[in-house]
Parts: structure tokens; sequence; C-alpha cells
């Protein structure tokens, strides 16, 4: 059901060092930073030529990427992107297995414009998990 790897996303403390770290010092093609208030998170995205790694950085009083950043204070790997076909279908399979999905169990739209699922990292062996249909 899953298919490709879409992105790696990486929550941290300082976006202007994350930037320097990619794009000067790794030496990557990093895109300009965009708001995603729905999410909470500010985000930049770092192009490989076989994936993504999105740097989060919290926006808003109610980011959910807080808590995680106060008891990882460098900033750490915070979850994986797959993408599905279906992501409805996707979501109906998971449920039906046991897994929860996290908010209201309704896709939001995600930093690329398209449908995005969130499973909860109790449920996938401590990882994160994030669904998005392309
Ligand atoms: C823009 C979009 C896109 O790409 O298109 C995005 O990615 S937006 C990316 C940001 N959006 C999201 O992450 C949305 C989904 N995330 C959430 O709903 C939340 O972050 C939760 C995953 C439910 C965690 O919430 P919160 O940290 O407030 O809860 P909590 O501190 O009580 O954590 C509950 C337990 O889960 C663990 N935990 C928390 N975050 C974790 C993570 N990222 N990876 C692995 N484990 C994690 C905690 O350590 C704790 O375990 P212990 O109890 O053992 O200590
Ligand atoms: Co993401």
């Amino acid at each position: 059901m899953i298919g490709r790897l879409n992105h790696v996303a990486i929550a941290v403390p300082d976006l202007d060092e994350g930037i320097r770290l990619y794009r000067d010092v790794l030496g990557a093609r990093v895109s300009e930073p965009q708001d995603e208030p729905d999410h909470g998170v500010r985000v930049v995205f770092v192009e490989l030529p076989n994936t993504k790694i999105e740097l989060l950085y919290p926006l808003g009083e109610n980011s959910p990427i807080r808590s995680f950043l106060e008891k990882n204070s460098s900033g750490g790997i915070h979850h994986v992107c797959y993408e599905v076909e279906d992501i409805l279908a996707a979501r109906d399979r998971l449920t039906g297995e046991g897994a929860r999905i996290l908010g209201d169990g309704e896709p939001k739209i995600g930093a690329h414009g398209k449908p995005v699922l969130f499973l909860h990292p109790k449920d996938f062996t401590g990882t994160l998990v994030e669904l998005e249909q392309v």
C-alpha cells in the first residue's frame, strides 16, 4: 500500500541554522521557508535527488512539534512521510488494523497541496508516520 518515501522531517530549534547547515555546509538545494498555519509549523524543504528533508519549526502557540522540541532540545527526526495512491482507502485499512489516525481522522492539505494524515507513533514502533496522497 505505501509507495515512495516522500520526505523525512527534522524538527529544528533554529530554522536559520538548519537552513545554513543544509545549504551552506551540506551543499543541498533548500526552498524558501513557508508557513503552514493549519499544521502549526514553518517548513523548509531540502531537495535531494531521491527524496526530500522537511525542516520543521514551530508556528503558533499550539504547534504539534512544541513538546517534541522541549524533549529534544537540539532537534531530531520527527516523522517519515510515505506516499499512498488513495488516502481514504489507506485510512480505512489502517483503522481496520487498529491503528490510530491523529486529529479528527480527516485528511488535511499538506505542504505540497496534497491530502495528508498522521498515524500515532506508538502504533508504528515509535515513529510518527505521515501519509501523503500523490
Ligand atoms: C506540513 C506537513 C507536511 O509535511 O505536509 C507536516 O509534516 S506538519 C508536521 C507537524 N504535524 C504533526 O506532527 C501532526 C501529528 N502530530 C501530533 O498529533 C502530535 O505531535 C503527537 C504525535 C500526537 C504528539 O503530541 P505531543 O507531543 O503533544 O504528545 P505527547 O508529548 O503526549 O507525546 C505522546 C508520546 O508520543 C511520543 N512522541 C511525540 N511526538 C513524537 C514523534 N514525533 N515521534 C515519536 N514519538 C513521539 C512522546 O515522546 C510520548 O511518548 P512517551 O509517553 O513514551 O514519552
Ligand atoms: Co511532513
